[in-house]
């Protein structure tokens, strides 16, 4: 499925710096972060409240930009500081899968609507969007939900039809924020799981910010931010440096 060269870089960024505000009320919120993730990588982002996790992980999903430095997704520079180098919002909705802390899901879709609508929108038709949606549902173990609304879906279930939404344009970086805090240990590790599994076969860069220490195991790299400073734990992450 990932016909691309294994090494290949899913996302790179280079010294991304964020300042906040100027003079007196001036936050540098990241200082010259740097990271690489080459596709199939499951990369953890932790640290404490306030150290710069979010700004990060905006700046990389192109929502946010950094004040300087520099984003690359598949070995093409993105952004530059403020400078846009590629059409953002086509380039997010091309490359970007995005997973939050709460599913996000459409209330009034089904689980099978709210993955076929996000192909819709980049083009699909609806036949083969509905096929995909069917089998994204079907590889993430939750098809036989795929006509329930959100709301009949537990919180892991939700999850669930929520990566399959961010897997389904083929993505090459998924971003997720805090996906597990809503759900207890167990389904917790479970999506932490999936996120490997992904990005194992369809060759998806995914970063996952998290508080939770219980399934780092999971992760090929873990990095660490500390008002705004942010470092590689694991010491195979030196390797890509
Ligand atoms: N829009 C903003 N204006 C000014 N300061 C900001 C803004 N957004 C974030 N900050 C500051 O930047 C720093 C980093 O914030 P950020 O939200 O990135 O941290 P975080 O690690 O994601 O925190 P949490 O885990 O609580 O979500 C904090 O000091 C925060 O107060």
């Amino acid at each position: 499925m990932n016909a691309s060269p294994p090494d290949e870089l899913a996302i790179e960024t280079r010294d991304l710096t964020k300042i906040y505000g100027s003079g007196n009320t001036e936050v540098v919120a990241m200082k010259d972060a740097s990271m690489q993730v080459r596709r199939g990588e499951v990369v953890a982002l932790l640290g404490p409240s306030g150290s710069g996790k979010s700004t990060f992980l905006t700046a990389v999903g192109l929502i946010n930009p950094p004040t300087s430095g520099q984003v690359w997704i598949r070995n093409q520079l993105v952004l530059d500081g403020d400078v846009s180098h590629a059409d953002l919002r086509a380039f997010r909705r091309r490359h970007i899968g995005f997973v939050f802390q709460k599913s996000n899901l459409i209330p009034f879709l089904t689980a099978r609507e709210n993955v076929q609508i996000a192909l819709e929108l980049n083009g699909a038709s609806s036949r083969k969007a509905r096929d995909r949606a069917m089998s994204l549902l079907d590889e993430l173990g939750v098809s036989d939900r795929a006509g329930n609304r959100p709301s009949m879906l537990s919180g892991g279930q939700q999850q669930r039809v929520a990566v399959a939404r961010a897997l389904a344009n083929r993505p090459s970086v998924i971003l997720a924020d805090e996906p597990t805090a809503a759900l207890d240990g167990h389904r917790g590790r479970q999506v932490m799981e999936l996120f490997a599994q992904v990005a194992h076969q369809h060759g998806t860069g995914v970063i996952v910010v998290t508080h939770d220490q219980r399934a780092l195991d999971v992760f090929d790299t873990t990095y660490e931010m500390e008002d705004g400073i942010m470092t590689a734990i694991d010491p195979a992450a030196d390797m890509t440096r």
